[in-house]
């Protein structure tokens, strides 16, 4: 069965931006999908929609069986956990240590007082360093994040994302702020992260040689349409100027 799967979805901003036009996708489980097109282009809405912080107004959306417009209250949060979110800037608490990150994403589950207490069981912080471990950072468990260097920051939020045991992770630009040489790294952490635990993977990158060489399947986006989905290993250059400057996408046997 289908992961993710969009019919006919598109999506309406209040003042009449169209951020989506009649969206079709199929996604199954364990793919790495790099979604690519310019700034404006409507990556950032297309995988905003799918754990529900953007939502559709037409067509439908279904991610592992579930018609996610359905969704409210307890049971979107539920929907949630299962999907890890990863953004261009981090998103941690950078005064605090690498695996108390990591540890709160463990906080929906926890009752109040063991929060605010900062209460974590053994078992707890034991599966808390397996997924700083998993992303080569577990000598920086106890180092404050506002001493980690952007890429280690990228790898405990990788990891505080793996702590939820996800089924998909959602990247938003996420290499967008790193030196090349770190940018490989971390992309290679979601390549090891993806074929070693299967999980599906979707990520917005602007950089194309990242996308072609890390990821399985490629998604070009030009306003709001798909223009281009396939493997990664059939990109074309004119694949790629029909994605960002708009030429008329080549058909096989032009
Ligand atoms: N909250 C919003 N209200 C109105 N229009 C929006 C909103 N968010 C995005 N848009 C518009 O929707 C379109 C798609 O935006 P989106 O952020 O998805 O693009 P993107 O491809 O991710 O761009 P970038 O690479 O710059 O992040 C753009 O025209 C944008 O201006």
């Amino acid at each position: 069965m289908s992961l993710i799967e969009f019919k006919h979805v598109s999506k309406t901003y209040p003042n009449g931006v169209k951020g989506l036009k009649d969206v079709n996708l199929t996604i199954n489980q364990g793919e790495f999908v790099a979604i690519i097109g310019l700034s404006g282009a409507g990556k950032s809405t297309l995988i905003r929609t799918i754990n529900r912080m953007i939502d559709i107004t037409e067509g439908q959306l279904t991610v592992d069986g579930t018609d996610v417009m359905t969704l409210k209250g307890k049971s979107l949060r539920r929907f949630r956990r299962k999907i890890g979110m990863i953004f261009q800037s981090f998103n941690l608490v950078s005064r605090s240590t690498a695996i108390k990150n990591v540890l709160t994403s463990m906080v929906p589950d926890m009752p109040w007082w063991k929060v605010l207490l900062g209460i974590f069981s053994k078992e707890q912080k034991m599966h808390a360093l397996e997924a700083l471990d998993k992303v080569g950072i577990l000598d920086k468990a106890y180092t404050r994040c506002d001493q980690l260097s952007g890429g280690q920051q990228q790898r405990v939020a990788l990891a505080r994302t793996l702590n939820q045991t996800p089924t998909i992770i959602l990247a938003d630009e996420p290499v967008a702020a790193l030196d090349p040489v770190t940018a490989h790294q971390v992309m290679g952490d979601f390549k090891r992260i993806n074929e070693e635990m299967n999980i599906s993977i979707l990520i917005n990158i602007h950089h194309v040689d990242l996308a072609l060489k890390y990821a399985t399947r490629l998604i070009g986006i030009r306003a709001g349409e798909i223009v281009y989905d396939g493997p990664v290993d059939q990109v074309t250059q004119e694949i790629l100027d029909s994605i960002y400057n708009g030429a008329s996408i080549p058909q096989a046997g032009d």
